[in-house]
């Protein structure tokens, strides 16, 4: 018996390969969000932030929320499967309307990008935004003063610092041997900051 990919599924999978998608990597804190913010703004992009759709999932109340609440409350990654569905998803819902899609806080490891590609589309680029882990700390420590979310507390932090330098230093070398990774340094102001993204941002268009 053959294989039935349904019409509607083949454009669909058209549609992603032609769409922009930008990964938006950096450790927790580092300034993600609020590059992804002024990103929509200027260019028409759509933000897909996975730890908010994560956060919404555990929101819910759904089976898969209550699954995944214990792991992102001690610092640990979600599996896969859940992060690509829920990414997915999301991106088929704004397919039609944005001029592309960051990918905000994606991948943790080369696997989530080598199956983000099988299921959705390879990257057009990988932008790595970089900073001290004390300039992290110190403004995660400052958010905290007015977030509500769960992991921004000092323990919490500790843990997503350590993963993050555990699994970020593979996916830098992968995607800088394929010539995809673009550097940000993120030690100063957030508006200096969008002037190096927008310069990287304004190659691709
Ligand atoms: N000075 C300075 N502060 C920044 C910059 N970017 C973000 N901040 C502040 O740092 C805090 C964290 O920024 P976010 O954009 O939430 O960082 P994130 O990388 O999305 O963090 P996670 O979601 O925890 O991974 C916020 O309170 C921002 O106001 C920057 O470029 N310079
Ligand atoms: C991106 C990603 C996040 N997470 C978890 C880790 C944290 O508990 C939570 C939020 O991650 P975080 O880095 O804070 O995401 P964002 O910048 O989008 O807010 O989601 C996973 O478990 N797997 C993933 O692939
Ligand atoms: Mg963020």
């Amino acid at each position: 018996m053959g294989i039935c990919v349904s019409s509607d599924e083949k454009a669909e999978r058209e549609k992603l390969k032609k769409t922009k998608i930008i990964f938006v990597i950096g450790g927790p804190g580092s300034g993600k969000g609020t590059q992804c913010e002024k990103i929509v703004a200027k260019y028409g992009f759509t933000h897909l932030s996975t730890g908010d759709l994560l956060r919404a999932e555990v929101a819910s109340n759904s089976p898969t929320g209550s699954q995944i609440k214990d792991i992102m409350q001690n610092g640990y990654l979600v599996p896969l499967e859940i992060v690509l569905k829920l990414l997915r998803n999301a991106m088929l819902q704004k397919i039609n309307t944005c001029k592309g899609f960051l990918i905000d806080g994606y991948p943790r490891e080369i696997k989530q990008g080598l199956e983000f590609e099988k299921m959705i589309a390879p990257p057009t680029i990988v932008l790595i935004i970089t900073c001290s882990a004390d300039t992290m700390k110190q403004r995660i420590m400052k958010r905290a003063a007015t977030s509500s979310r769960a992991d921004d507390n000092e323990a919490t932090i500790v843990n997503r610092l350590e993963t993050y330098f555990r699994s970020t230093d593979p996916i830098i070398a992968y995607y800088e041997k394929r010539g995809l990774l673009r550097k940000v340094p993120a030690e100063g102001d957030a508006d200096v900051v969008f002037n190096e993204c927008c310069k990287v941002i304004d190659i691709i268009l």
